[in-house]
């Protein structure tokens, strides 16, 4: 299997129950709710996304002709002077699409521990250690389980009740960038007031400018 991932990077996990984390971000290209072209943003499933995952062409990305390349990829960007064991956390695009079994072991031959962000259209494959679903108002749910779930607000048609009883040790809001997101930003503060079991999320690398 060849895996085309649009960038690999070294930074701070920026949101979600990790965040703060130093991690190697592996980005996959390509999505199956948004082709990434700004021209299909208005009529696609998801239309909010934040990310440039078309092509292979950014830093640290390409095509990889096997797991144990792409592994080799992630692993040189991990410091060597790093204490302990790597973080990886992939994403995309949508990474489920791409990260198989055999991606999985190779990263952990490499002593990674393996994050995964993914809008939960695809059963997840087994070995991650930390799966965060991020599900998207119409698509269809398949990942149901996880560590933490983590949904973009507000959604009209994928409200937090709709997940609240789902198999996930956190749950978390993430105010909508964008346009809106001042008003996001407040309507998700009033939403976890009212509803303790809700985490506020923020994406705090945009907050102190890395990526
Ligand atoms: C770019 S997505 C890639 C992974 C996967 N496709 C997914 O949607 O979960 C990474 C994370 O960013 C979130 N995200 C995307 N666009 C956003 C936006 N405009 N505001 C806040 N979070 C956003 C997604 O919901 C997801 O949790
Ligand atoms: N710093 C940082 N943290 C992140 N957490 C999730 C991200 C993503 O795009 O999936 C992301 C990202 O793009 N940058
Ligand atoms: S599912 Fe994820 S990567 Fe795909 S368009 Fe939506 S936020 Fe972006
Ligand atoms: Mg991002």
């Amino acid at each position: 299997m060849t895996y085309s991932a649009k960038e690999i990077f070294y930074t701070l996990q920026g949101e979600g129950g990790n965040v703060g984390r130093a991690a190697v971000f592996l980005r996959f290209a390509g999505c199956n709710l948004w082709s990434g072209l700004e021209r299909d943003r208005a009529a696609a499933v998801c239309s909010f996304c934040d990310t440039d995952f078309v092509g292979t062409d950014g830093p640290g990305g390409g095509k990889f002709t096997s797991s144990e390349d792409l592994a080799e990829a992630v692993a040189s960007h991990w410091p060597g002077a790093a204490e302990g064991r790597g973080l990886v956390v992939c994403t995309g695009g949508e990474p489920l699409l791409q990260l198989d079994e055999t991606a999985i072991e190779a990263l952990h031959a490499r002593g990674f521990e393996i994050a995964v962000e993914t809008n939960g259209t695809i059963a997840a494959p087994a070995g991650i250690d930390w799966l965060c679903v991020s599900p998207k108002a119409n698509a269809e749910l398949k990942q149901s389980s996880g560590d933490e779930l983590k949904l973009v607000y507000p959604q009209q048609l994928a409200r937090p009740e709709q997940f609240e009883g789902l198999d996930f040790r956190h749950f978390l809001l993430q105010p909508m960038d964008g346009p809106e997101l001042e008003r996001n930003t407040r309507l998700t503060i009033e939403y976890c007031l009212k509803h303790p079991q809700w985490r506020f999320s923020l994406q705090t690398h945009k907050v102190i400018g890395v990526r």
